[in-house]
């Protein structure tokens, strides 16, 4: 499939609408797609990142009729992007990769590439395809730290990698910012990029100056409406937080159920939303956006073999490893006869900068009493958010 996006330029890249998991790890209710991008000037021709491996001859065969291409440019050496290069190089022995400093090194670590084809671009360089030219821009840790992003200065178009992506299969390669790409793209954030919100603010300031009329990013679609996806992404990345609890909570015989639920009816009578995620069944994507959004962060979990269940412990290693902009944290739940459940949890959950509350661990089923002490838990948190100013 060959889809004209802008004067001498095309998207050439696969959809994978059947692919339900990405990195092992996350999963993908809506499939993905591999984008690259053919950019024909009147001198020279560019392909900008390749596919998945997976999907390398739809990549072959929208590029059919290309009999020459003078640059293969990628922008991240991850395979779902950089995987093609080697068939790419093969197929058209006259093209040069470029690529930055750091994705050099990794594609040569990663993949069969010749390094005399392989010429490092610097920050900021430009590049001529005749009446178009390449600026090349290094954005780090969006996603790893190789990545760069390229600006075509005459058409205003940001071939932004993963940096605005979605997971999004859909034939419809334009898209002004619905609501199912913002969701889709605020779950990308989520899952992906959540972990450097720091450096994208950073990232973001090095595009400001750009006159950016399309978005190209390597998964999902086109944003013919930059404006939209670019202030949502400084929304993402502010670390601002909303009056909202998450509760994340996984239960045997129906005991933390209960203490999740008394706080859950206790919340919500201070008007506070809650958001409930029943770690045996939720979607880890749709808790990593909630993580995005929510102040305060209460894991819900009985004892397990002296330690909490192993699929609250799992949640705690996911959360800490996006590094959300959580403030405050407690812990609930149920033993039989005691365990290390507090101190395991607080260990996994070591990067978080959050402010923790007492826990409220109890034997066995909950009684009477423990409704206090939960509803004395939702008071403080009202009072935390109100001093947030949240409320
Ligand atoms: C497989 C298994 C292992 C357990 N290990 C412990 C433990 O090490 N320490 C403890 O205090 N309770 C342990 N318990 C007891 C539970 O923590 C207790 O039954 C608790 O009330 C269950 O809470 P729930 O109803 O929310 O599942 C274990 C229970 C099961 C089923």
């Amino acid at each position: 499939m060959h889809y004209q996006i802008a004067s001498g330029v095309f998207w050439v890249g696969a959809l994978d609408q059947d692919r339900r998991l990405f990195d092992s790890l996350i999963p993908l209710p809506d499939g993905t797609s591999y984008n690259a991008y053919l950019v024909k000037g009147s001198h020279k021709t560019a392909l900008i990142d390749t596919v998945d491996p997976s999907k390398t001859e739809i990549l072959i065969n929208n590029l059919e009729d290309i009999p020459h291409i003078d640059y293969v440019i990628s922008h991240h050496a991850e395979q779902d992007h950089s995987g093609s290069l080697p068939v790419i190089m093969d197929r058209y022995p006259e093209c040069q990769l470029l690529c930055s400093e750091k994705a050099r090194e990794m594609l040569l670590d990663l993949l069969d590439i010749p390094a005399g084809r392989i010429r490092v671009v610097a920050d900021g360089e430009s590049l001529s395809l005749g009446n178009k030219t390449l600026h090349f821009i290094y954005t780090p840790w969006v996603h790893w730290p190789e990545t760069m992003v390229t600006f075509l200065e005459e058409e205003g178009i940001l071939f932004s990698c993963d940096f605005f992506g979605s997971h999004l299969a859909t034939t419809d390669i334009m898209q002004d910012g619905n609501h199912s790409v913002l969701e889709a793209a605020k779950r990308y954030f989520a899952e992906i990029m959540m972990p450097f919100r720091h450096i994208i603010q950073k990232n973001l300031q090095k595009l400001a100056s750009l006159n950016i009329r399309l978005i190209a990013p390597s998964h999902g679609p086109v944003h013919v409406n930059p404006r939209g996806i670019l202030d949502a992404y400084a929304g993402w990345s502010s670390g601002n937080v909303k009056n909202l609890v998450i509760i994340p909570f996984v239960t045997m015989h129906e005991s933390t159920r209960m203490l999740v639920d008394w706080l859950t009816e206790e919340l919500v009578s201070r008007n506070i939303p809650v958001e409930q995620f029943n770690l045996t069944v939720s979607d880890p994507g749709r808790l990593a956006m909630a993580l995005l959004d929510a102040a305060t962060v209460i894991i819900g979990t009985p004892t397990m073999l002296a330690g909490p269940h192993p699929l609250a412990a799992y949640a705690a290693v996911v959360a800490n490893a996006l590094r959300p902009p959580t403030r405050f944290i407690g812990i609930i739940g149920s033993y039989g006869w005691g365990g290390k459940t507090v101190e395991t949890l607080r260990a996994l959950l070591s990067n978080m900068r959050a402010e923790f509350f007492d826990p409220i661990l109890v034997q066995g089923k909950p009684k009477a009493g423990h409704r206090d002490e939960i509803s004395r838990l939702a008071e403080l948190i009202r009072k935390k958010h109100i001093s947030a100013g949240l409320i």
